[in-house]
């Protein structure tokens, strides 16, 4: 480690950069209006985090260190770029030897699989690849069984690249070794393409999927233009939160109609969706609808979660387009890209963003810290604890001037 620019631990980033926010203003002191970011009306947030950044005292004996790394939850483009710069900065930034790769999630610690050791020569291509390198997936969460793996393997740092949920894991993890004097540094690093952790700045993935849904989107204004009373359908990731339907949706420029989770809107009658369109087609002769997977769930939800406690939701894409088709005359292509805006390589801002998270989390672990993860805020990288971190998914604010530049991109109304 060249002994330069290291970052003390009363460093602080700002988490309120703006004075006398207004009510909708996700990182205000104490939010009065908005039901999203808080029903109880008044939502505490803190006023600074610490710095990210390595320190001139470490906690830990490189020599003495066991690091594992596990990937938890959907996949997300840049995991494997964190994996990479998190066994870089390990082995030499720190002279760390000892690195082992968990299978297949937080079941990896006691499946029985073999840890894939890893080390700069392994990590050294994988960024050009999708994915997890060590497998990624839902479920496993016991607590009891991975903090007996941690300590039966002898492993002192723990990276957990995942979500709300992961993060929830590694909370608990952290909690649990400090109950049984077990001495651990879990460090979280925000994996989620739908870019729903609150107080930070954006999450790694969700610029490649906005980018990544593009393609769709444009293929679907494409089919719509060229066809008669053409309808492009388009069904993005985004299950609780309409981040990516949102962006992508201001980023493509020609859609007419954006759905999101965090908003509630009429299929039928005369305010209903399914109205505007058919307005939208006699008046232009085409139409392009965006939709969030999560969006109008009440119409298709059958219930029942997920091996990682998420709801699952029912395809409000295919209800859609049969209720468009029941009720006027038109032609609707539908295109549901999935996984194909994950399952990809990271573009080159999140990469580099994921070089930087996974930096600061060895440097967060080295520090001695434990319980926190590392995510962008105001443009400067912070150690955030998870408990204010997962409070709740964060969500695209109805009253927000983001989705307001969204409509009046769309141009659509009000659905109920
Ligand atoms: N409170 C908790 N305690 C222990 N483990 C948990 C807890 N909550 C979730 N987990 C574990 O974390 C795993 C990952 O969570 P989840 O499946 O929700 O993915 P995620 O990290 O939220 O990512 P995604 O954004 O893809 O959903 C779960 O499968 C579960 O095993
Ligand atoms: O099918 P899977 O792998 O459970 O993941 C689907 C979910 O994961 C996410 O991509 C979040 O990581 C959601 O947008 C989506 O609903
Ligand atoms: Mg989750």
């Amino acid at each position: 480690m060249r002994k330069t620019n290291f970052v003390s631990n009363s460093d602080r980033i700002l988490l309120n950069s703006v004075a006398y926010g207004s009510a909708a203003d996700p990182t205000q002191t104490c939010s009065l209006s908005s039901d999203v970011y808080d029903p109880s009306g008044c939502d505490y947030v803190p006023e600074w985090v610490v710095r990210a950044g390595p320190r001139a005292e470490v906690y830990f004996d490189p020599e003495e260190v066991h690091a594992a790394v596990v990937t938890c939850g959907g996949l997300c483009p840049g995991i494997n770029d964190v994996i990479r710069s998190l066994v870089n900065t390990l082995e030499v930034g720190y002279g760390v030897k000892k690195i082992s790769g968990v299978r297949y999630g937080f079941k990896g610690f006691f499946s029985g699989d073999e840890f894939m050791p890893l080390n700069r020569k392994v990590v050294r291509n994988i960024h050009n690849i999708g994915g997890s390198a060590l497998g990624s997936g839902r479920g496993g969460g016991d607590v009891e069984k991975i903090v007996e793996s941690i300590v039966n393997n002898g492993i002192n740092m723990v990276f957990v690249i995942g979500g709300n949920g992961t993060h929830a894991g590694a909370n608990a993890i952290s909690n649990e070794c400090a109950k049984r004097g077990v001495k651990v540094s879990v460090v979280g690093v925000p994996k989620t393409i739908d870019n729903d952790i609150l107080l930070l700045d954006k999450t790694f993935g969700f610029d490649t999927a906005v980018e990544e849904a593009q393609k769709a989107i444009q293929a679907a204004a494409i089919e719509a233009q060229s066809a008669y009373r053409g309808v492009g359908v388009v069904k993005l990731m985004g299950r609780q939160s309409g981040f990516i339907a949102m962006f992508a949706t201001l980023a493509n420029g020609q859609v007419d109609c954006c759905l999101i989770p965090e908003i509630s809107w009429a299929a039928h009658g005369p305010n209903g969706v399914v109205e505007y369109v058919r307005n939208m087609l006699d008046a232009q002769g085409h139409a392009v609808v965006v939709l969030a997977e999560g969006a109008g769930q009440e119409f298709v939800s059958a219930g029942g979660t997920d091996a990682g406690g998420n709801p699952k939701l029912g395809d409000i894409g295919q209800w859609f387009c049969k209720q468009l088709k029941a009720e006027i005359k038109c032609d609707v292509k539908y295109i549901d890209p999935t996984y194909m805006v994950r399952g990809c390589v990271a573009n080159a801002h999140d990469s580099i963003m994921c070089t930087v998270l996974g930096q600061n989390a060895v440097h967060g672990a080295f520090a001695g810290f434990t319980g926190i993860s590392v995510g962008s805020v105001s443009a400067h990288t912070a150690f955030l604890p998870i408990p204010r971190m997962i409070e709740r998914e964060r969500l695209v604010d109805p009253d927000g001037r983001m989705w307001h530049r969204t409509l009046a991109s769309t141009g659509q109304p009000d659905f109920f």
